[in-house]
């Protein structure tokens, strides 16, 4: 393959360039907006250790309209981070700058995963890079073009995207079950649907078994017209099933804790049940105050740490849902494992431990707790259900609750769902939930 010629810089002598008013109200597009900004998502997770969802939400306005290509772009290369350096490793002599590096690793992934033509591939990447570089990266990309995606073929894919003390503590949790986990972690998850009650799922949409609607992945979920008309909102199939586990009913007072965005309280509310929501973080709380607006649902919204909250009454039914590592949801926030570190889990644990107390202060006599995470670390999950709950007993979940999911229950009556599982279907989220009486 010929090089690609290099296209000039953007020329400051351009029309616009000379009024002032332009300039200043916007500054010029990149020359190649979609690669610089997958180029900043990848900066901001790898290196400033940011979400993915906020970078998204901080792109410059140049670059904005390109979000969805660049997300895409900057997922794959989070996916499948280990194997595409692995492919690259043995064409680098020494250690480009990160910006360099990460110039590489999109026209990799381009080349080996999105099927971007060559050339397009090879000189979009040469243009992120300052000129002395230009040379090197042409270089090897069009050596990585040469091999084509059999390159990845031949590596231990799962291993090298999935860093050592996840798998290790996968291994230990699931045994060769984690191959399957890690190989679910490198395709985007479907978009996962609920309803409000009497409403038809979406033209085209698979029902599953726990009555979530699935349609395939990339479906963009505001042009849906159940979307638009307020009936239906984005909640992976997993994360549906704490609040069916709770059985709310019309009337009976239920606490959401840690409730925001609110795809759970809406569930709750939906029932008619009088539902209080509580989160700590406000401008999280607007979103779930949005949300319910949008659907036309209500509950008693409270700003508060849900650890030490005490309003004075108690209630028939608890949610937790609680802050955690987020491990379960690699395939639809790829950014988890480069932003997560081992020491974070124990300081999650014993956030929820706290949480889990109060919540059993909370609960009426006779009342339902359901703790649920959307972790697949064991230590946010079964140590923590195996740990008990002062004043609470196990109120197992029956195997009818949970159709399709049966193997997915423990012989304590915990619910494990995991990425691999429904596989043929796209597969479900990573959640634990275990579910409690107030003696
Ligand atoms: C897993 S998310 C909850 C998702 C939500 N239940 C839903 O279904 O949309 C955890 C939430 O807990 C909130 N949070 C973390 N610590 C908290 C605390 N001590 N008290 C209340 N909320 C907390 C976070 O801000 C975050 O919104």
């Amino acid at each position: 393959m010929k090089p690609p010629a290099r296209r000039p810089r953007p020329d400051a002598a351009r029309p616009d360039a000379f009024r002032p008013d332009a300039a200043r109200a916007a500054p010029p597009r990149p020359r190649n907006p979609t690669r610089s900004a997958a180029l900043a998502l990848l900066n901001a997770v790898l290196l400033r250790h940011r979400g993915l969802e906020e970078a998204l939400d901080s792109l410059p306005p140049a670059e904005a309209r390109d979000r969805a290509a660049a997300h895409r772009i900057a997922a794959a290369v989070l996916r499948r981070l280990g194997s595409l350096d692995a492919v690259l490793e043995p064409l680098l002599r020494r250690e480009p700058p990160p910006e360099v590096r990460q110039a590489l690793r999109i026209g990799a992934a381009e080349l080996l995963l999105l099927e971007t033509p060559p050339h397009a591939a090879v000189a979009s990447a040469v243009d992120l890079v300052p000129r002395p570089f230009a040379g090197l990266v042409n270089a090897v990309l069009r050596r990585v073009a040469a091999q084509g995606p059999a390159a990845l073929e031949e590596l231990d894919g799962e291993r090298l995207d999935t860093p050592g003390w996840l798998w290790s503590a996968w291994h230990a949790a699931y045994g060769p079950a984690v191959r399957a986990i890690a190989r679910a972690h490198r395709v985007p998850a479907p978009l996962d649907l609920s309803l409000l009650p009497g409403t038809a799922p979406p033209a085209g949409a698979e029902r599953l078994p726990t009555g979530t609607a699935r349609l395939p992945a990339g479906t963009r979920i505001t042009e849906l017209p159940e979307f638009a008309a307020g009936q239906a909102w984005a909640q992976d199939a997993a994360a549906a099933l704490p609040a069916r586990l709770l059985a709310a009913v019309p009337g009976m007072a239920v606490a959401d804790l840690c409730a925001a965005p609110g795809g759970k309280t809406a569930q709750l509310a939906a029932t008619g049940a009088r539902v209080v929501a509580v989160e700590r973080d406000g401008n999280r709380m607007g979103r779930l105050r949005e949300n319910l607006l949008r659907l036309k649902l209500e509950a008693e919204l409270v700003q508060a740490d849900a650890a030490a909250w005490n309003p004075g009454t108690r209630f028939d039914a608890v949610l937790l849902d609680a802050p955690c590592s987020a491990t379960g949801t690699i395939r639809r926030h790829p950014d988890v494992p480069h932003l997560k570190r081992p020491g974070d889990i124990p300081t999650l644990a014993g956030l929820q431990r706290r949480l889990l107390e109060n919540a059993a202060r909370l609960l009426a006599p006779g009342g339902r707790l359901v703790f649920a995470t959307c972790s697949l670390q064991r230590e946010e999950g079964e140590a923590q259900a195996m740990a008990g709950i002062p004043g609470l007993v196990p109120d197992p979940v029956r195997p009818e609750e949970v159709p399709g999911l049966e193997a997915a229950l423990s012989p304590e009556g915990w619910l494990r769902t995991r990425p691999d599982l429904w596989a043929e279907q796209g597969g479900m989220d990573g959640f634990f939930m275990a579910r409690f009486r107030a003696a």
